[in-house]
């Protein structure tokens, strides 16, 4: 008999007694050399966001190191972001007490529907199509003006106050980013933000990951992009986020107080791949429960994807065909993650990186 694998890892880590053996269902077929304790420590480029309102030729270098960062690495680190550590460990603390909860009051928003506004779940998703990976996850919407907050968890009773400042916060910063972005691509510093509609997208997934026996043999989440254009990730100071940078797999440090950025598609078909979205993954650690915070931001739902006018003088430049928003994220979110799929799926010339991974 199998496990009772729809519970989620941290109920089977809490009523496992001392378990050694990481159970079959988890075991992902990693390559040898793509294994998570091969990463390697590297430097990723760290921006100091107050260089934007500074002088001018501040604003200027900060702006420059930003488009060499989304060139070069489709990540970086951000110090002097403006938004206070104290919303930032507030939401680190509901997001921990959230998945503390009695099991029962997490399943009241158990979803297997991806498209749904809140989302309790598993794994890649509870259904099990594939094999397991090894975290439990809360996802809803969030936005400017979030529409779903009713339906966000009430449990602990201040998640939905705090989740409601802070994911306003990151909203301002993600703006500000893409101000710079735009202006960094020569185009009209409020280029990006406009694309987005009056309803941009924002989605909040907060990871947990215990302690897991054999974190070589399996991962918290397969590598990916994420579908939006921006996201602006923390997490609780134990390391496990990793990036593919030429073909390697990096281990990216994160220190408390900052934000770890990264591009996603919405931001590579937009660019029409000068910027390319990064291949990211999450591993996991024998001792200690991990729990990292990741908000996408990308266009309205019925937004068209497609690359900036601006940026191809004809249509037969474009390398990316036109999309739905919805019809993109509906696409990427109900397969297994395989890399870069979804966006390889979408290009009309072969001239990308195309190459499977698990
Ligand atoms: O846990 C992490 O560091 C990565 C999370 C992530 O990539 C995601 O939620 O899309
Ligand atoms: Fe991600």
């Amino acid at each position: 008999m199998g496990i009772d694998y729809q519970k989620g890892v941290k109920y089977l880590v809490d009523n496992s007694n001392d378990m050694k053996i990481l159970p079959s269902e988890f075991v992902l077929p990693i390559p040898e050399a793509e294994r998570p304790l091969l990463a390697i420590h590297g430097f990723i480029p760290a921006i100091d966001l107050s260089g934007l309102d500074g002088p001018i030729e501040q604003r200027v270098s900060t702006i420059h190191a930003i488009s060499s960062a989304c060139a070069q690495w489709g990540f970086f680190r951000v110090t002097n972001h403006c938004i206070n550590i104290s919303i930032m460990d507030e939401m680190l603390k509901v997001i921990e007490e959230f998945f503390n909860l009695p099991l029962d009051e997490k399943m009241r928003y158990a979803s297997e529907n991806v498209m749904d506004p809140v989302r309790y779940g598993t794994s890649l998703n509870t259904s099990r199509k594939h094999a397991l990976h090894w975290r439990d996850f809360l996802r809803h919407y969030g936005g400017l003006v979030p529409h779903t907050y009713h339906l966000w968890p009430d449990n602990p009773p201040s998640y939905r106050h705090v989740a409601k400042e802070y994911l306003k916060e990151v909203w301002q910063l993600a703006v500000k980013i893409f101000g710079a972005i735009s202006e960094g691509l020569g185009l009209d510093p409020n280029y990006i933000e406009r694309s987005l509609g009056d309803e941009g997208t924002q989605i909040i997934a907060a990871n947990y990951y215990p302690p897991c026996p054999e974190p070589n043999k399996t991962l918290g989440l397969a590598a990916h992009s994420d579908h939006g254009g921006l996201t602006i990730l923390m997490d609780n100071g134990i390391h496990g986020l990793q990036i593919k940078h030429n073909q390697t797999w990096f281990l990216v440090p994160h220190d408390p107080g900052t934000f770890i950025v990264n591009l996603g598609d919405y931001l590579e078909i937009l660019s029409n791949g000068r910027y390319k979205s990064v291949e990211h993954r999450s591993v996991v650690n024998e001792e200690k429960t991990r729990i990292s915070i990741a908000v996408g931001h990308g266009p309205e739902m019925d937004a068209i994807v497609e690359p900036a006018s601006p940026l191809i003088q004809e249509k037969s430049e474009s390398k990316y065909r036109p999309i739905l928003y919805k019809d993109y994220i509906r696409g990427q979110q109900s397969t297994v993650k395989r890399g870069k799929t979804a966006l390889h799926e979408i290009m009309t010339s072969a001239d990308n990186n195309k190459e499977d991974q698990i």
